[in-house]
């Protein structure tokens, strides 16, 4: 690696730009957002705003932006934060571009819809010559582009690139925590999106608070038994990318898939923005069948996303579940 790093972060979205703010401001290393419109990335370089994606955040002076694949080049990290859904369309343009030794990080919160696969697979399979991390856990772009304090999770195969890459992408308000665990902070990613339009199904229907909590406990639950069953640890569910997004998301206005379970409820749609948990619900749905998992929150969420259960039925059938230990 070179002595000042180079971090590209790919998707001018919320995430992505907060991504790149917050690193830039930190100024140790070069930084670089890419963006696949021209116009868009043109304006960036010479506002420094941002309005759609996040609306009064001055983008700092330090900060490089480009419209071209090839800016990727010389980079020593990549971070990968476009959508789950894009992901592989992503790593098809820019992995020609790569340098040889560069790290791909997945910033995306979901599960590959088509393939039922973790992101991490799908950028190992198509970008098989560089490691591939995981960046997940609490933090709503605006929080971390605002500079307000934020704590992630980032997973890598062995927990030595995970501590050198946490200690990289860490500044004095965005601070990571190494893993190697990758399969647990992933689908903890996932899965509490599932688990915030859940909770956002009980506000909108005005089930009470009492119902909120519970929901989050069960919801862990299911999360629990889908890390395990997939081959991680059960210790990455109660840490960041598992408990603590999944408060954070159930519980917080700010999160899209919230409003999306609110939207649900009032029989309203939901239109304009990126919900990650309307796509992973499905998707997790048929991993716990694949697993042999009894999942039934997801079930249910995915069953009234898919319009095949009303929500009174699903309230229904979960209150009226055999009895069982906890
Ligand atoms: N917003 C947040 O608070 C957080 C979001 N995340 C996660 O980050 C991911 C992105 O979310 P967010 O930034 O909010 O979403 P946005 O909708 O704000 O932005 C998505 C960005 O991805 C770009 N994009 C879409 N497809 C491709 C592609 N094939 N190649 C390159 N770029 C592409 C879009 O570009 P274009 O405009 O050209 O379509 C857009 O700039 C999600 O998985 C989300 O769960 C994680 C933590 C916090
Ligand atoms: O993942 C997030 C915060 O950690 C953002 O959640 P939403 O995608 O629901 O807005």
């Amino acid at each position: 690696m070179n002595e000042q790093q180079h971090i590209a972060v790919i998707g001018a979205g919320a995430f992505g730009t907060a991504l790149a703010t917050v690193m830039a401001l930190d100024g140790r290393a070069k930084v670089t957002l890419i963006g696949r419109d021209p116009a868009l990335m043109a304006d960036l370089k010479a506002d420094h705003l941002h309005d759609a994606a996040l609306p009064g955040i001055y983008l700092p002076d330090g900060l490089a932006f480009s419209a071209e694949p090839d800016a990727v080049s010389d980079a020593d990290i990549v971070l990968f934060a476009m959508p789950s859904q894009a992901q592989a369309d992503a790593a098809a343009t820019y992995g020609p571009y790569l340098s040889a030794d560069a790290v791909v990080v997945t910033c995306a919160k979901g599960i590959d819809r088509q393939t039922a696969r973790l992101l991490s697979d799908i950028l190992e399979e198509k970008l098989p010559h560089h490691p591939v991390a995981v960046l997940s856990g609490p933090g709503f772009a605006m929080d971390i582009a605002r500079g307000l304090p934020t704590a992630m999770a980032l997973a890598a195969p062995h927990v030595e690139l995970a501590e050198v890459l946490a200690r990289t992408l860490s500044t004095p308000t965005f601070r990571l925590y190494a893993s190697d665990d990758r399969i647990g902070v992933q689908l903890g990613g996932a899965l509490k999106n599932v688990l915030a339009i859940a909770c956002g199904i009980v506000e909108g229907r005005g089930l009470g608070e009492s119902a909120r909590a519970a929901l989050i406990s069960r919801g862990l639950a299911e999360m629990s038994r889908l890390v395990t069953a997939m081959g991680g640890k059960a210790d990455t569910v109660r840490g960041l990318s598992g408990l603590g997004d999944l408060v954070l998301t159930a519980t917080s206005h700010q999160s899209r898939n919230l409003r999306y379970g609110i939207a649900l409820a009032n029989g309203e749609s939901a239109g304009g923005y990126l919900v990650e948990g309307a796509f992973a619900a499905a998707v997790s749905a048929r991993l716990a069948e694949g697993h042999q998992l009894s999942m039934p929150i997801t079930e249910a969420v995915a069953a009234i996303i898919e319009g095949s259960l009303d929500i009174d039925r699903a309230v229904d059938a979960l209150m009226t579940r055999p009895i069982t230990t906890e």
